[in-house]
């Protein structure tokens, strides 16, 4: 297909999203379905400009002086791809393409407003989150909401059970990959700009061998500050698909005993075959719903990678930033005090709770932190600085951190996806 079939493609995929409230992926699944003259690599290009439209719907609705697919399609490549408007002028009346522009389209294309945005369109916010923001990032939070609109890289963490990074860096040099300056064990490999496709890393020899996994390096940094040793028993009491579970296996080395479990038996089932790629030997996966009170005061360590709003992620996934609602947020927060609550009993004295989220909101981050020490008198906040500089480096980006206490990662201070980390030790 030509650009300005795809770019027709991509407004009508998005219309079918915004009319019948649809996810992304099933109305792009379904426009490849009905149109089976489009190749993969069209699907896929097709896919980039409708994810793009997605991570800066607001301002390009501001910038494009009307909130409709066309006119937020317009905008996104006019100012986040670089097309200029004579060619977007062409590109609009070529065959199959979208239709020549209306007087206002023009005249809204040629010179940029957004200057003149408010503060939450400029950052590409729904605007009932401004004030978590800015409570948040103070002076910075415009920046800092507008990086979870960007694109993201692939990130892989190198299994140090079966490889080593400088074994992945040589076999995916040709994708440009670099190595992290936060985790030691992280590869990087560039976002592609515009209709450019993505690595398919799944279908790579040193995946299928699980020499690595995918994992954004902010949740491999969230792993590595567990402070898992070999030896240790450790719960990750929210395993999910497992993404952290295997993080730990490797820097336990296979040693003591790692305990994964969830309450939703569903998100467990891809860990079992995860578990077996990466050759982890360490892991036993409690089914949902098991009795695990004879772990009770025995862990040197539990993980809550609790559920979220996942607002970190939202350069993965950004239709799930203008879907969130208060209501959905409060549920997330009741489930992480639940969690929070479930989990304190499994500490052993002199143990660690951490507590994680891809999120970069403070009700989730920590106010919930707070409300948890005001429950349980027995555990205190522990400095995160020493070991985020032991880890990733003197030279590495640092997190936004209130005195070392808790951390926040962010696509602006660390390059990463939005996470929060927290650690509690047991006292008594
Ligand atoms: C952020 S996801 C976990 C991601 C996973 N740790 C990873 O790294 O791939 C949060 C998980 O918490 C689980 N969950 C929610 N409430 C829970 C509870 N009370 N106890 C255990 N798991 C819970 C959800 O089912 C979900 O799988």
């Amino acid at each position: 297909m030509r650009p300005a079939g795809r770019i027709a493609a991509a407004i009508e995929v998005l219309a079918d999203v915004e009319t019948r409230h649809r996810p992304v992926a099933d109305a792009l699944k379904d426009w490849g379905l009905s149109h089976r003259f489009a190749g993969s690599g069209d699907r896929a290009a097709i896919g980039n400009l409708v994810y793009d439209v997605l991570r800066w719907r607001r301002s390009s609705a501001w910038r494009a002086g009307a909130d409709t697919p066309r006119a937020a399609t317009l905008a996104t490549l006019r100012f986040h791809w670089g097309v200029g408007p004579a060619d977007l002028e062409t590109l609009a009346t070529e065959e199959h393409g979208p239709g020549a522009l209306t007087e206002e389209e023009r005249a809204a294309l040629s010179a940029d407003r957004l200057g003149d945005a408010p503060p939450d369109v400029a950052a590409d916010v729904p605007d009932w989150l401004a004030p978590a923001f800015e409570d948040n990032f103070g002076d910075d939070w415009v920046n800092e909401a507008a990086s979870l609109a960007a694109r993201a890289p692939v990130d892989l963490r190198v299994n140090t059970l079966k490889s080593d990074r400088a074994k992945v860096l040589s076999a995916l040099k040709r994708f440009g990959a670099t190595a992290s300056p936060i985790s030691p064990v992280g590869v990087r490999l560039p976002a592609r700009a515009g209709w450019e496709r993505s690595p398919n890393i799944v279908r790579e020899d040193v995946y299928q061998r699980g020499h690595v996994e995918v994992q954004d390096i902010g949740s491999q940094a969230a792993a590595l500050m567990v402070l898992a040793h070999p030896g240790e028993q450790i719960l990750d009491l929210c395993a999910g698909a497992g993404g952290k579970t295997l993080a730990l296996a490797a820097q336990m080395d296979n040693r003591g005993q790692l305990h994964a479990t969830d309450a939703d038996q569903n998100q467990l089932a891809p860990i079992f075959e995860r578990l077996k790629r990466a050759g982890v030997r360490n892991a036993q996966v409690h089914r949902a719903g098991s009795d695990l009170s004879a772990l009770e005061g025995r862990m040197d360590k539990v993980l809550v990678d609790a559920p979220c709003s996942g607002s970190g992620t939202w350069r993965r996934r950004p239709e799930t930033k203008w879907r969130l609602t208060p209501e959905a947020l409060e549920r997330r927060t009741d489930q992480q005090a639940a969690v929070l609550d479930q989990a304190r009993a499994f500490v052993r004295p002199g143990g660690t709770l951490i507590y994680v989220t891809c999120s970069v909101l403070p009700q989730e981050n920590e106010a919930q932190i707070a409300d948890f020490l005001d429950r349980a008198a027995d555990f205190t906040l522990t400095s995160m600085a020493d070991a985020w500089v032991d880890i990733a480096g003197e030279d590495a980006p640092m997190p936004w951190s209130a005195e070392g206490l808790m951390m926040t990662m962010t696509p602006a201070a660390t390059g990463t996806d939005g996470f929060f980390v927290a650690a509690l030790k047991r006292t008594g």
